[in-house]
């Protein structure tokens, strides 16, 4: 695991926490899939999944406000709207698993790094309570010790309190650990947190390469790891 020691001084980390959404699982079928569900029921047209690709990173609300705004920028959309609309997506996503896929490497980085006993979280910006049958439904069920989910504390990334927080019940420090990611909103959280950052290229940036937000390291398959 050298591209893991040398963002670590040498040494494995004792800590890695990693993003959900983009990262570990292609989820995008799926939320696509509640987003034009939703839409169609509000008497609206389906907007497809490569603009939902785009509006993803900023947990449900976002998204849903964004769905209706019919771009990035949901400024103008109303609270009650909001709120409607919400209900009904996390009412309609509960049920809208099935196409939700873990990506190449997930799984041998996990098992590798869970055989060297790091330990490993999910620090995601998805409502807490989908991520545990997420996992367990791409047989990720057994690996993370700690979950953190977009409504699970008053912050959201890239606030960084969300990884704070999981260091601080794991006794790791920044420099002994590790943040994987997808987008903006990650490298912003792990910088913050002074948490070295690995992003992968494939996941959901806003459309943006990664690279330009300047992470530690950038890999296409995580794979690359180990
Ligand atoms: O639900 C989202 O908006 C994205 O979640 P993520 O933080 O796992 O990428
Ligand atoms: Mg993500």
């Amino acid at each position: 695991m050298k591209p893991l020691r040398a963002l670590c001084g040498g040494e494995l980390p004792r800590l890695v926490m990693f993003d959900l959404d983009g990262t570990l699982i292609d989820s995008v079928p799926d939320l696509a899939a509640a987003v034009d569900r939703m839409l169609v029921e509000l008497g609206r047209a389906p907007v497809g999944v490569e603009k939902v690709r785009d509006w993803v990173g900023n947990g449900a609300r976002v998204l849903v406000r964004r769905a209706l705004a019919g771009g990035l920028d949901h400024a103008t959309v109303g609270e009650a709207e909001t709120e409607e609309a919400l209900a009904r997506f996390l009412d309609i996503y509960a049920d809208c698993h099935h196409l939700t896929a873990l990506y190449p490497g997930v799984h041998e980085l996990l098992e590798a790094l869970s055989t060297a006993a790091v330990e490993l979280a999910v620090v995601t910006n998805k409502p807490e309570r989908f991520v545990a049958p997420l996992l367990e439904q791409v047989g990720l069920g057994g690996y993370f010790r700690w979950i953190i989910g977009g409504d699970t504390l008053p912050q959201q990334k890239p606030d960084p309190a969300a990884l704070l927080q999981v260091m601080h019940l794991a006794g790791v420090d920044a420099a002994q650990a590790l943040f994987v990611g997808d987008s903006r909103n990650d490298v912003l959280a792990a910088r913050a947190a002074a948490v070295p950052c690995v992003a992968v290229s494939y996941g959901y940036n806003h459309g943006r390469p990664i690279a330009e937000e300047k992470p530690n390291l950038v890999v296409d398959n995580l794979a690359e790891l180990f």
